[in-house]
């Protein structure tokens, strides 16, 4: 599935775009490798990244221009803190922990580092802003479910990846994709990379997928 002619863009003008979606604990969910304590580890720390990128999506509504706007974020934010979180729940409760432990998580700094710059880049810049340091995030994961769920050499990690590759995420992928364009087209026109604001959000693009590398790395090291 395409997610946006913007997403295209910024993606393949980030260089550490492989360093993120190919990543070893991406590898280590595809091939089954991944120690399972690193995987709860980084799924309690996921839940609380989940709610403080709800809260971000919720921030697109108040920054949103148009209803059309304010109805796809409503729709990313019901995605993210009623379904995705589901699988979080779902797979710790399995393994003994219960949800208010999940919330109590002790949050690890390349968490908040990466959830309080997504914050902030909407708090002091407009939606653009804020859509940039957003979009790694949710199309990020499409891409890595799709891959592994065409790749993937073990069923260790089956149910997260299929979450991710998931005919749901993947129109969440879609949907936050014309939000994006649409954005883009209404505040920057028809050439947005003549734009002068281009490159601020190109390299705030950058920083969270950089970001993601280092949640990665995070989840490795419990
Ligand atoms: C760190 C991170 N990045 C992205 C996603 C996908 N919403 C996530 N759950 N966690």
């Amino acid at each position: 599935m395409k997610y946006g002619n913007t997403f295209a863009v910024w993606r393949d003008n980030a260089p550490a775009w492989p360093a993120y979606s190919l990543h070893k604990f991406v590898r280590g969910l595809g091939d089954g490798t991944l120690p399972h304590d690193a995987f709860l580890h980084y799924l309690k720390q996921d839940y609380v990244f989940l709610i403080h990128f709800s809260r971000a999506w919720a921030l697109a509504i108040t920054k949103a221009d148009t209803v059309e706007e304010m109805r796809l974020a409503a729709g990313t934010v019901n995605g993210l803190i009623n379904e995705e979180i589901a699988l979080h729940i779902k797979t710790c409760a399995e393994a003994g922990i219960d949800e208010a432990t999940l919330f109590a998580t002790q949050e690890r700094q390349e968490n908040l580092a990466y959830t309080r710059y997504v914050l902030d880049a909407g708090h002091s810049g407009d939606l653009l802003d804020l859509l940039a340091a957003l979009a790694p995030c949710v199309m990020g994961y499409g891409e890595i479910g799709s891959h592994l769920a065409a790749t993937k050499t073990s069923d260790s990690y089956a149910e997260w990846i299929n979450t991710y590759a998931s005919a749901e995420y993947q129109q969440v992928c879609h949907d936050v994709g014309v939000l994006i364009d649409g954005a883009i087209a209404r505040r920057l026109g028809n050439d947005p990379m003549a734009s002068p604001r281009w490159a601020a959000l190109q390299a705030r693009f950058a920083m969270a997928t950089q970001l993601e590398i280092g949640f990665w790395d995070m989840g490795l090291n419990p």
